[in-house]
């Protein structure tokens, strides 16, 4: 095998249920940011790469049926079946993640064939493949797989340095520039960033129930309120009005309970800080009694490659607070915010919050469409900065702020580096115990702490990297994508979406009060409102918000044709674009008058709603909205129950063609809605088990059945 290094990998996955996809997927974006030069392919499209040239091959695949491979990859191993030559992948270093679970007899069949036929075909382990277990939770190997894996990558790959504007440069000694405007990409890749630990759950007692609980971290989004005329209620004479009684059929109307009031936001107020926010940090609880017994610490990590030079820029930058590195697919703007409302009750699990932006001045140049999402770019708290500055010996008048400060995530290399530039014995040796083989139990509990980077030197007190190093193992400042909730046709000059405020707690027994970085800052931006379902205008100072839009490429959109008949699952916050779809469907049925005629109205299609929530009372968002939509004959059912109405799914699905929208967490619900599915094909299609995964994975193709999930 050449010792030469290979400019390029591909990442293929085998996927039943999303699992292994999001994950390759989520494997292939980073390997870009860190500048490798990735691809990545479901294994039955291996045809689009040529596999006889690639020299890095990285393969993540579940197991289904009795250690079957998924749907989307049996093509791929009838064609490796085929294959005679012994030294057909000779050229080719590969490793495996392996999706599976311990309950079943098979456990990760899938990735262990995979892996013989890759030996046979001579191609050579670069990285010990990892097997997953869905009965303990796939993280537990996942994740510390992945973090391991771009030092092995490392070794076998060229990176170059990103940057479409071809500015970041490698130099010969694998020392990298960053430029102004050149350090990392940032992807317009899935949405929201930051999860909890729980998960949206569904629960199929014999029957699936969609529960859109309020555990589900996702800073999703929704809009909410449907304005005639596209004006805001309470506009213009700062007053707020509330409920148009108007129930005409076909005409939209304020949903009913949503009353508006006018709040002046105080700048103090807005700045208003709380030491709550985790800005002093959190020391991280750790036993290190096992470090007094390791005599010798081993399986040590390298200290991580040195790429990142910091040179100053002379040029005033145009926001105050906005990175200069940041890449967005489409031009930035400054949407101003002007209303908000909370769509949950204060004693809700999670409180839930919907926002209105106001794009007027960009109305020209921006199309959007239901089912589209933008993303925002929130900045770091400042005083949080400003902590870590002080915490890194750094005068704040040389600061350079464009560091991110979330949750991290790759601790092991932080770590690694961090060992390098401490001071204090003690202190070096327990990062270099926490990196090691001996100090794993303990480098778990540091995880579980999710410590930012704060923590970790309050913990570390005489730990002080230089800002350089930092760069090289700190992930990038990610936008939060949200989907759009308002049709254009209902009103074009705004953008409004929801999300849940993302904080939680540490598993017991730590228990510390964690916070996400955009929907907490939304929070304070819009004030902190807490009564349910009153629409708050904003008024003075005006506050902007720098957003970018992302479109749907995935075909995550409401079809034109009316005759066409939809089934919608959105759980929680996954509900969102659905409000736009009904809103848009609403529009187009009125412009083409087709709601009055009933003739006519036979050929439009049925819309179904799944929705779930923990307790009506306290987290139903978008209630009133929902049931106008109902009411007004826009929305055929709404529930919370797929099996219990499954023959009646299974009619719309067989006889009606209807398409099936899913959205919301991709963990959890995408699984349990796909399994749902499957089940009211075998029960009242009569279906083989594998026949009708089969037609769900030929649905998706087709796009009839689409997904738009969030990690
Ligand atoms: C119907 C079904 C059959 C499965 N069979 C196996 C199996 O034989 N062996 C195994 O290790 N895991 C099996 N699993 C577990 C999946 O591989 C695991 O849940 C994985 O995370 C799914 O990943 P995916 O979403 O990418 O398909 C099965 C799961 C389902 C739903």
């Amino acid at each position: 095998m050449s010792t030469e290094k290979s400019p390029n990998l591909v990442v293929f996955y085998g996927s039943q249920t999303g699992n292994a996809e999001w994950i390759a997927k989520n494997i292939h974006e980073e390997a870009i940011k860190r500048g490798f030069s990735s691809e990545c392919y479901v294994l039955n499209e291996h045809d689009k790469t040529d596999l006889s040239k690639q020299k890095v091959l990285i393969f993540v695949t579940s197991s289904t049926g009795d250690g079957d491979p998924p749907d989307n990859s049996t093509k791929f191993f009838r064609y490796m079946r085929k294959i005679k030559s012994k030294t057909f992948l000779s050229h080719a270093k590969f490793t495996i993640l392996g999706l599976g679970d311990t309950n079943y007899s098979n456990f990760n069949n899938t990735a262990k064939r995979l892996e013989k036929r890759l030996l046979e075909f001579g191609a050579s382990p670069f990285y010990t493949k990892g097997l997953a277990d869905d009965a303990v939770g796939l993280e537990l190997v996942v994740d510390s797989w992945i973090a391991n894996l771009w030092d092995h990558l490392a070794e076998i790959c060229t990176q170059k340095q990103n940057g479409e504007n071809g500015k970041g440069e490698i130099k010969e000694n694998g020392k990298s520039e960053i430029k102004e405007n050149g350090k990392s990409e940032i992807k317009e890749n899935g949405k929201s960033e930051i999860k909890e630990n729980g998960k949206n759950e569904i629960k199929e007692n014999g029957k699936s129930e969609i529960k859109g609980n309020g555990k589900s971290e996702v800073e999703g989004n929704e809009k909410s309120e449907i304005k005639e005329n596209g004006k805001s209620e309470g506009e213009g004479d700062g007053k707020g009005k509330s409920k148009s009684k108007s129930k005409e059929i076909g005409e939209i109307e304020n949903p009913e309970g949503v009353i508006s009031t006018v709040k002046n936001l105080s700048i103090k107020e807005l700045e208003k800080h709380s030491s709550e926010l985790g800005i002093n940090g959190n020391k991280i609880i750790l036993d290190l009694s096992e470090l007094a017994n390791s005599t010798q610490l081993t399986a040590l990590p390298r200290v991580p490659i040195e790429h990142c030079k910091i040179i100053k820029s002379n040029k005033e930058k145009k926001n105050s607070f906005l990175p200069s590195f940041i890449i967005t697919p489409n031009p930035i703007i400054n949407a101003k915010l002007n209303a908000v409302r909370c769509l949950t009750r204060f004693d809700a699990i999670k409180k839930t919050l919907h926002l209105e932006l106001d794009i007027k001045d960009h109305s020209e140049e921006i199309q959007f469409f239901p089912g589209d999402a933008f993303g925002i770019i929130a900045p770091n708290d400042n005083l949080l900065v400003q902590n870590i500055l002080t915490a890194l010996g750094i005068n704040e008048n040389e600061s350079n702020q464009e560091i991110s400060v979330e949750h991290i995530e790759k601790e092991n290399a932080l770590l690694r580096m961090m060992a390098e530039y401490t001071s204090d014995d003690q202190e070096k040796k327990t990062l270099l115990f926490l990196c090691s083989k001996q100090g794993v139990k303990q480098f778990n509990c540091l995880r579980e702490q999710i410590p930012t980077l704060l923590d970790l030197l309050v913990t570390f007190p005489s730990c002080k990297p230089p800002v350089e190093r930092l760069l090289d193992v700190l992930p990038a400042h990610q936008p939060r994508y949200y989907s759009i909730v308002n049709s254009p046709l209902v009103n074009r000059e705004e953008l409004h979406f929801a999300f849940n405020i993302i904080d939680y707690y540490t598993p017991t027994p730590y228990d510390v009060h964690k916070f996400g970085v955009c929907t907490p800052w939304l929070n304070k931006l819009s004030g902190n409102v807490t009564e349910m379902n009153i629409r708050t205008i904003l008024t003075p100072p005006i506050i902007n918000i720098p957003i970018f839009m992302k479109s749907n490429s995935t075909g995550f959109k409401i079809p034109s044709d009316l005759s066409k008949s939809l089934i919608l699952i959105g759980p929680g916050t996954g509900v969102a674009p659905f409000v736009g779809f009904l809103q848009h469907r609403e529009k187009q049925i009125i412009e083409k008058n087709q709601i009055l005629e009933s003739k006519k109205k036979q050929l439009l299609g049925e819309t179904w709603l799944f929705y779930g929530c923990r307790e009506k009372e306290k987290d139903f968002l978008y209630h009133q909205e929902l049931e106008g939509f109902l009411q007004r004959g826009i929305l055929k059912e709404l529930l919370n129950l797929m099996r219990i109405r499954g023959s009646e799914i299974f009619e719309l699905l067989s006889q009606k063609e209807a398409m099936i929208f899913v959205c919301g967490d991709a963990k959890g619900m995408a699984k349990d809605v796909n399994d749902a599915l499957t089940d009211i094909l075998v029960e009242h299609g009569k279906m083989q088990r594998p026949d009708a995964l089969n037609l769900l994975v030929k649905w998706m193709g087709e796009k009839r059945y689409l997904r738009d999930l969030w990690a």
